[in-house]
């Protein structure tokens, strides 16, 4: 397990990463997210042992992490580092070497790798003949090579077509089954929130909100959705909700902050489906999930 205690850092007079702290458990993938600057890079390269700490610790497993820990991490820099003019397999064998794998050993993952990517026929090309989508398959299959121990991965999602994005969860599923905890920055939340079993979100530095999906969404107010067979605008009158949208005969509406996750506003259900029934049938009525991306606003704000 990564853990992350306090980290801080400052560039000059402005601290980009600000006391934060959280934990990056086994086998579960661990989403970063965050607007542009709130500080994803810096706390990465810093896990990484890339950048010097002005506060703070980064643990593996419970003791201070020493650079032959870090040496058995795969790591996707937000820069990337490939070498342009090296050819993609002999890349990755350099890579893998330098990673502490046997020459053949590194061959032969790499070619695997290559050919799960689709990438095989472009092993003996330069890199940079390759696309940047492709350029950026070749450099996650580095980060993978010699099954490493802990995955940090800055923005791995970035510039890839959906067919390598479903190459790219795969992949990620596999290591988190062997149980490896796995760090990724990501600016698309319908991703993560498919993907993540834990979500970090920074804002200006400093976490705003952690924990799963789930527990950030049982942190804010409850949602249905009512489907009546007429117009749903008397949705507006029924004390004790926020309407979030009505068309026509479909009202999503907003109960007000649960009290605790189990809640359920069984009152305010009777009032809709009694008002409901009252006036035609009600075809539907049931709690819709709130999407991440709504969440993300609203802790980010
Ligand atoms: N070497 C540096 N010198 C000065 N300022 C820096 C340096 N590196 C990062 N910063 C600043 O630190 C802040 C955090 O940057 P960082 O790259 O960590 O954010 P991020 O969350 O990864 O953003 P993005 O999503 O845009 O990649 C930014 O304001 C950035 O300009």
């Amino acid at each position: 397990m990564i853990q992350v205690r306090g980290l801080t850092r400052r560039f000059g007079d402005t601290t980009v990463v600000d006391d934060v702290s959280f934990e990056v458990p086994p086998g579960q993938l661990t989403g970063f997210v965050g607007g542009n600057g709130a500080g994803k890079t810096t706390t990465m390269r810093m896990v990484m042992g890339l950048l010097g700490l002005h506060g703070g610790e980064v643990l593996w497993d419970d003791r201070p992490i020493t650079d032959a820990d870090r040496r058995r991490f795969g790591y996707m820099p937000e820069e990337r580092g490939l070498y342009p003019k090296q050819k993609v397999l002999d890349q990755l064998v350099y890579l893998g070497e330098l990673g502490g794998l046997a020459a053949g050993d590194a061959r032969r993952t790499a070619q695997r790798a290559l050919e799960r990517f689709g990438l095989a026929d472009r092993a003996g090309d330069r890199v940079e003949k390759l696309s940047l989508g492709n350029q950026q398959r070749v450099q996650i299959i580095a980060a993978l090579l010699g099954e490493p121990q802990a995955l940090v991965l800055d923005e791995p999602f970035s510039g890839l077509d959906p067919s390598a994005v479903d190459s790219m969860v795969d992949l990620l599923r596999e290591e988190t089954a062997r149980g490896v905890p796995v760090l990724f920055s990501s600016h698309q939340l319908d991703l993560v929130e498919q993907l993540c079993d834990r979500l970090v979100v920074l804002r200006a530095g400093r976490v705003v909100a952690q924990g799963t999906v789930e527990e950030l969404r049982s942190r804010g107010p409850a949602r249905l959705r009512l489907v009546v067979d007429r117009d749903a605008g008397w949705v507006r009158d029924v004390r004790g909700l926020h309407v979030v949208d009505v068309d026509g005969p479909v009202a999503v509406v907003e109960l007000a902050e649960r009290p605790s996750p189990a809640a359920d506003h069984a009152d305010v259900r009777r009032a809709l489906l009694t008002e409901g029934l009252a006036r035609g049938e009600v075809v539907e009525l049931a709690e819709v999930r709130t999407p991440l991306a709504e969440i993300y606003r609203e802790v980010t704000a």
